[in-house]
């Protein structure tokens, strides 16, 4: 069977300057792969090229085996239904009902009764923990609550991998960890792929099968929670306790910076 998502000697990047060079991933079935890195380090931008959002500089991505960026519009967005997404932005149409929101997918790639729809809606909204809340507008949900009714969104079509970017920001801890339990539940309850795009490094570590950590476009890291804590390189130490790159500089530098030598 082939990997839900293969990413060959990636480049990308913006108006002809790579920002993505040379990137090698893959995803296996039923697998958390958490994507780390600091700011400016090209998460946004290689989660994009993964999505079919972005025509890669040079190599290739692949989904379930099929390439996903040399086919026609009308392969690529057969392949695309594959995935689920999950943004901080783009998030929920706030003139839509939360139910109306997750049906949209379904009326649009469907040729299922309203009935069936309605039921679809309501076992999403159920896995998700907004059974009851169909009614509501967007403006009504806190913070949490949309996060998760844009999860039930992304898997409105069941799909085989949900991306989630920053699905911790902005929320408190006890929220941002009953999050982490949701997408726990993706992989255990529905054997989704997930791949999340965090800051949080608590939230990494509870639910990453495997984390990746791009560094100025590069990846330098890919490996378990225990490689990375256990990783004897210092931009890795320096990510996970938080060590500004530009910060780090050696006794002597730090020495000489005082006596006014450097
Ligand atoms: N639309 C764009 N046009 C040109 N350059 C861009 C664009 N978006 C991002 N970049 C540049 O690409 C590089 C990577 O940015 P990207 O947003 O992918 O990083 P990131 O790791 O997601 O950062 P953050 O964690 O701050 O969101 C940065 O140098 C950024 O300035």
């Amino acid at each position: 069977m082939p990997l839900p998502l293969t990413v060959t000697n990636l480049y990308g990047g913006y108006a002809g300057q790579a920002v993505i060079h040379d990137c090698n991933m893959h995803i296996d079935k039923h697998e958390i792969v958490v994507i780390m890195g600091g700011s400016g380090s090209g998460k946004s931008t290689f989660l994009r090229h993964l999505i079919g959002l972005k025509t890669p500089m040079q190599g290739a991505v692949k989904l379930f085996g099929q390439p996903l960026y040399d086919v026609g519009e009308y392969d690529r967005l057969h392949l695309l239904k594959d995935i689920g997404v999950a943004f901080q932005t783009g998030a929920l149409l706030s003139s839509l009902s939360v139910g109306d929101n997750v049906a949209l997918p379904l009326i649009e790639n469907t040729n299922l009764t309203s009935d069936m729809i309605e039921i679809i809606v309501r076992m999403k909204l159920d896995f998700v923990g907004l059974l009851g809340k169909e009614a509501l507008l967007p403006s009504a949900l806190s913070g949490g609550m949309l996060k998760r009714a844009a999860v039930a969104r992304a898997i409105a079509l069941d799909p085989r991998i949900v991306f989630m970017d920053e699905p911790s920001a902005g929320l408190d801890p006890v929220i941002s960890a009953s999050l982490d339990d949701l997408i726990i539940k993706l992989r255990d309850n529905l054997a989704m792929s997930v791949v999340v795009v965090t800051h949080e490094l608590e939230s990494a570590f509870k639910i990453a099968d495997r984390i990746v950590v791009l560094d100025r476009g590069y990846i330098i890291f890919s490996g378990s929670v225990d490689d990375i804590k256990s990783s004897a390189n210092q931009r890795i130490q320096n990510l996970i306790n938080r060590v500004a790159d530009d910060e780090v500089i050696s006794q002597e530098t730090h020495l000489k910076r005082l006596l006014g030598e450097a």
